[in-house]
């Protein structure tokens, strides 16, 4: 991937990310280390939904990263099912240290289904992997879900450590400009995804060769 510069306004490619999942699986806490890098333990609980917008550079490509952060408490449940139907994307997240928060990923799966578009690109995101003496989701029951589920990809994130959080987002662009049509070269950053804990379950021609190239663990 290219350096991005920030005083560039235009882009060639605008993707609307929607981010899912419980209240407090570290979604905000996700779109802020995106937007930038930075990290707080004190990260207030969303209200209704927030946007932030991100550039990033792809094989010369300039492609709009429209973040949409939805609060997972129950209470904003209609506010923010009316943001699905105009997502590309959708990063599905839980906290890997609750059982629970993972067990919700279907019944988020299902709304976006419900309320979203038919073609809607769908990521699932364990989040919180610093958290790893409280692991209650072997990481191999999410790329099970997610295969089954036919997922882009399951992938675990920290944003407390900054890890696989840009990754996931790369992944994600790259992607929908493939599903657009375009050919998309191999990114050196986005291996990394295939030697952490990150599954592509989606055969792809670009996916296919990374998996080639980096042997699934799961
Ligand atoms: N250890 C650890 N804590 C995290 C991580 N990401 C977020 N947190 C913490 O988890 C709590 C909830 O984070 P948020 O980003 O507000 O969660 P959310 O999913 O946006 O919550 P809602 O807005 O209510 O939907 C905060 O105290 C964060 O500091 C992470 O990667 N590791």
């Amino acid at each position: 991937m290219e350096p991005e510069d920030p005083r560039d306004d235009s882009f060639d490619f605008l993707f609307k990310i929607i981010l899912i999942g419980d209240s407090n699986v570290g979604k905000t806490s996700l779109v802020q280390s995106f937007k930038s890098g930075l990290f707080s333990e004190a990260q207030q609980n969303t209200i209704g939904v927030d946007f932030t917008v991100r550039t990033l550079r792809i094989d010369g490509r300039r492609v709009k990263m429209q973040v949409w952060d939805t609060a997972g408490q129950e209470r904003f449940r209609t506010i923010t099912q009316s943001y699905y139907r105009s997502a590309h994307g959708a990063m599905i997240a839980y906290d890997i240290s609750r059982r629970d928060t993972f067990d919700s990923t279907l019944r988020w799966l299902h709304e976006l289904q419900r309320f979203g578009a038919a073609n809607v690109l769908t990521a699932l995101i364990g989040n919180k992997r610093d958290l790893e003496a409280e692991r209650q989701v072997p990481f191999s029951d999410a790329c099970k879900l997610a295969e089954e589920q036919g997922m882009l990809a399951a992938l675990e994130t920290s944003a407390r450590e900054k890890r696989s959080v840009e990754e996931a987002f790369v992944m994600m662009a790259r992607q929908l400009l493939q599903q657009n049509g375009l050919s998309v070269t191999p990114d050196a950053d986005t291996h990394v995804l295939l030697r952490t804990n990150s599954r592509a379950v989606v055969s792809g021609p670009l996916l296919a060769e990374r998996q080639k190239q980096q042997p699934c663990q799961c």
